[in-house]
């Protein structure tokens, strides 16, 4: 499981550290940690061109410092100090292993424009855990052209202009195609529009880890998900493994239903139950034969279809009355219900829906979240984290934000972010699959908390395996492609 924390606790646990050590031992650390990642980078260390965005704090040097190491072994190291101080130390020995300086509210702009584009390497040491709202002037410049560097552009601890405590960007921010963050992995590295800046994440360990405390955000690794992924045992059977009900599609959303009930099929689900009307139940049988399928009339519940484990509700299912109704009946029952889509709609007009004893998911994109709390969608993009844990509170669920970082919400638990996924995944229907794989879960005895992030991880995993990736080409997916990729994706995970 890899942790996440907070600046604050970053802060809180160097100053532990710092207070046994003697004084600048951790910088060093960093720096050289930093170097050498750096020296890997370069075609070749020995006339390579650097060029060291400095801010005024220790981020500025802990960057001045590598600089200096780069130098030393023979790289030409031009520093560019943004603030109207630096760190003395860091930029004492840069000077001292021959470094050139030049400052960025006086110098020549033309030339630092073209030594940052020019360089090998460019490394962004403006700003760290220290960075506070948006990055002021010459600091948002610099990070402008950081865009448009020819070379390797490297952050240091974390992307400038990125909140390293939620992954909100207020302002200009670099572009990283590595991060070298050190001690422990910041929140903002994990969730976007932060993470989106990061690129390569590398961490490097400083001793941060005995004063850390219990981290509010975490990602599963493949290894967690497959430790926890249901497994038949010799005693199985299909009620054993968990019988997911599927109320999905109406006679205009057909495709809805069939993607739902792809998603929990191919997950491993014990027994599908679909209940819908007659169109969407012809459209299942004929592609899922292995579902046991149920015609509803007009307004009528799901008395009839038969005993499950959990339902999944709402993909395609419409949103008036007849809805309404159905989801009454459904939210009625005394087993885990997954509520996404059109049923999110129906739940956002009507709240007392989510008054139940059994366990409840919603799994909204942000504009459903949106439409659930009240928020424009843009708003809930540039703060997942903060929107996340606000729905999980207000709504007393469990909830799964979708999108570019999807999250995992819920009260009295760290937020889980999803480390797997492709910018392939945004196309319709994906989330019908997603909401399949998660019933499938739930039906087999997981918690809420643990099927959502199980389920996102699975999910973007099969997306990834079906979209290709580097070096073997990439190809857009479709969401029927994602189910079907599903078995792949749970086979790589539970080998080794
Ligand atoms: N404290 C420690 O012991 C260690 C700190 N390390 C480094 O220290 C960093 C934190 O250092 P600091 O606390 O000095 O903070 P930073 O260096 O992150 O930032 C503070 C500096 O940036 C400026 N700044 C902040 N927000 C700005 C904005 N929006 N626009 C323009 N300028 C802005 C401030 O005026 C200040 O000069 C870490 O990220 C890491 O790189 C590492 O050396 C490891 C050890
Ligand atoms: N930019 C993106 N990067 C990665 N994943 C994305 C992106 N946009 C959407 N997704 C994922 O694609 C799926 C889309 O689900 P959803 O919005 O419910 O679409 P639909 O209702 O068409 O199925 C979700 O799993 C979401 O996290
Ligand atoms: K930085």
């Amino acid at each position: 499981m890899l942790s996440a924390y907070t600046s604050d606790e970053i802060r809180a646990a160097e100053r532990e550290l710092m207070a046994r050590l003697p004084d600048g031992t951790l910088m060093r650390r960093a720096a050289t940690g930093l170097a050498a990642t750096c020296a890997g980078l370069l075609p070749r260390v020995y006339g390579g061109r650097v060029v060291v965005l400095a801010g005024g704090g220790d981020n500025g040097g802990d960057a001045l410092y590598a600089g200096a190491a780069l130098a030393r072994r023979g790289a030409r190291v031009h520093a560019i100090l943004a603030g109207r101080t630096a760190h003395e130390g860091g930029l004492g020995e840069l000077r001292r292993a021959g470094g050139r300086v030049a400052e960025a509210r006086s110098g020549d702009a033309v030339l630092m424009e073209d030594l940052i584009v020019r360089a090998d390497l460019v490394m962004d040491g403006l700003a760290g855990i220290g960075g506070a709202g948006p990055l002021r002037e010459p600091y948002a410049t610099l990070a402008r052209l950081c865009r448009r560097a020819e070379g390797v552009v490297v952050a240091v601890d974390v992307p400038s202009g990125v909140d390293a405590s939620t992954g909100e960007v207020a302002g200009e921010a670099v572009r990283a195609d590595v991060t070298v963050t050190f001690g422990a992995v910041k929140i903002g590295l994990l969730i976007d529009p932060g993470a989106s800046h990061v690129g390569a994440l590398t961490p490097f360990d400083i001793g941060l880890r005995p004063w850390l405390p219990e981290p509010g955000v975490v990602a599963l690794t493949g290894a967690d998900v497959a430790a926890r992924l249901p497994r038949p045992g010799p005693e199985s059977d299909k009620y054993r493994r968990g019988v997911v009900g599927v109320v999905a599609g109406s006679d205009r959303f057909t495709g809805a239903a069939v993607l739902t009930v792809g998603g929990a099929v191919r997950a491993g689900a014990g027994l599908v139950r679909f209940a819908s009307s007659a169109e969407p139940v012809a459209r299942v049988r004929a592609r899922w034969p292995e579902a046991v399928t149920t015609v509803l009339a007009p307004g009528e519940g799901i008395g009839e279809v038969g005993r499950v484990q959990a339902w999944v509700l709402g993909p395609g299912m419409g949103t008036g009355e007849d809805a309404h109704a159905l989801a009454r009946s459904v939210l009625g029952s005394d087993v885990p219900v997954i509520v996404d889509a059109d049923g999110l709609t129906l739940v956002a007009r009507d709240r007392s829906l989510l008054r139940r004893e059994a366990p409840t998911l919603l799994t909204p994109h942000t504009g459903e979240l949106g439409r659930l709390l009240g928020v424009p969608s843009g708003e809930i993009e540039a703060a997942r984290l903060r929107h996340a844990r606000r729905a999980a509170e207000e709504l007393s669920v469990t909830v799964l934000v979708k999108g570019s970082t999807t999250l995992v919400a819920e009260e009295g638990r760290p937020v889980r972010a999803n480390l797997t996924g492709t910018p392939w995944l945004a196309t319709g229907g994906t989330g019908d699959v997603l909401a399949g794989i998660a019933g499938a879960f739930l039906a087999a005895g997981m918690t809420c908390y643990e099927a959502a992030s199980c389920a996102a991880h699975v999910h973007g995993l099969a997306a990834r395996m079906a979209a290709g990736g580097p070096g073997e080409g990439e190809a857009p997916v479709a969401a029927l492609d994602v189910a079907l990729e599903l078995p792949a994706a749970l086979r790589s995970l539970t080998v080794g």
